[in-house]
């Protein structure tokens, strides 16, 4: 009876609100400034409504929410891929036209060509960009090691791994050195344990390159892991409904009981935006959760673990 008392009051404890605050970004300090977005495809789907959102350089910004929100659309309207039917969207002051070397989007395919090898694959990007035939090789390799793709530089895509092909795509948008990078769930196709390795790695490169990143993602804890801010969007209309600073120390720790109780937070919020009825959040210790995909409710919000 206590033990579940007890269980009851961790499941609903808040997080501290020193770790969790809304983002305010001057739209004159942003490197991205959105602003009153809007997007309506051709058979009338309103994909966005009224998105404003300011991002500041060499942040790490995830969008988070259920299918069909908006997220991608925003990441290609970001890109130049999407006009947008109303508002602004801007990069350094300068209003989005269409696709710009600034920008470089990823997806969850690694897109390499199937008959160059991983150097071939950055080599043929770095030429694409202007980069001096004599600069391509050192610098594929510089970042060929960057991803601990060491050894494997003169393989073709079909010999490596699902999580070693992502490795190379990144070693490749890297080495382009676009300043801001566009994330389309990256990570959603590979296995749970090549996917935290890959966070990490991510994690990592981030540190040190200081690059603004914008990731789209259905995982809360994904989102935790990486983001220095968390946007959460709602559907019917796609629109941004909170938008969150992470202040959870890096290098991060899926295990961080802190990383854990947000992510049950972030949950109900999302819950809570969809207009789904509230319930507490979940009774279970902090460190262990066992939830699956299938198991959650009708948000596709799914967890690492
Ligand atoms: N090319 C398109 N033509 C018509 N409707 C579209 C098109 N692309 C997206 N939509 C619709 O716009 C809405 C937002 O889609 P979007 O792909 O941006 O959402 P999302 O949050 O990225 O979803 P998911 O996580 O499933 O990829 C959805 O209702 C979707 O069906």
């Amino acid at each position: 009876m206590l033990r579940r008392l007890i269980e009851r009051m961790r499941g609903l404890r808040r997080v501290a609100p020193h770790l969790l605050r809304p983002a305010h970004v001057n739209a004159d300090r942003a490197k991205i400034s959105i602003a009153q977005l809007d997007h309506h495809y051709a058979n009338k789907v309103v994909a966005l409504k009224d998105v404003n959102l300011n991002v500041r350089s060499g942040e790490f910004v995830c969008l988070l929410g259920p299918s069909g929100c908006g997220k991608s659309t925003l990441l290609y309207a970001l890109a130049g891929h999407v006009s947008p039917t109303g508002g602004s969207v801007a990069i350094d002051g300068k209003p989005i036209q269409g696709p710009g070397p600034d920008r470089l989007l990823m997806f969850q395919e690694a897109a390499l060509f199937p008959w160059l090898t991983v150097r071939g694959n950055i080599t043929f990007a770095l030429g694409a960009r202007g980069v001096p035939r004599s600069e391509r090789r050192e610098r594929a390799d510089t970042f060929i090691q960057r991803v601990r793709l060491e050894g494997f530089a003169d393989t073709l895509p079909h010999q490596l791994s699902g999580g070693m092909k992502m490795r190379a795509s990144l070693a490749r948008a890297l080495a382009v050195d676009p300043t801001v990078l566009l994330m389309d769930e990256p990570f959603g196709a590979l296995d749970a344990q090549t996917r935290v390795h890959m966070q990490e790695l991510l994690q990592s490169i981030w540190l040190r390159s200081g690059k603004t990143v914008v990731f789209v993602t259905h995982d809360v804890q994904e989102a935790l892991m990486l983001g220095t801010r968390v946007v959460l969007m709602a559907p019917r209309p796609g629109r941004v409904v909170e938008d969150l600073e992470i202040h959870l120390p890096m290098p991060r720790s899926l295990e961080d009981p802190s990383l854990d109780a947000m992510a049950r937070d972030i949950r109900h919020r999302l819950r809570a935006a969809e207009g789904a009825p509230l319930e507490a959040p979940p009774e279970e210790p902090l460190q262990r959760r066992t939830r699956t995909p299938s198991s959650l409710p009708r948000t596709r919000i799914v967890t690492s673990r």
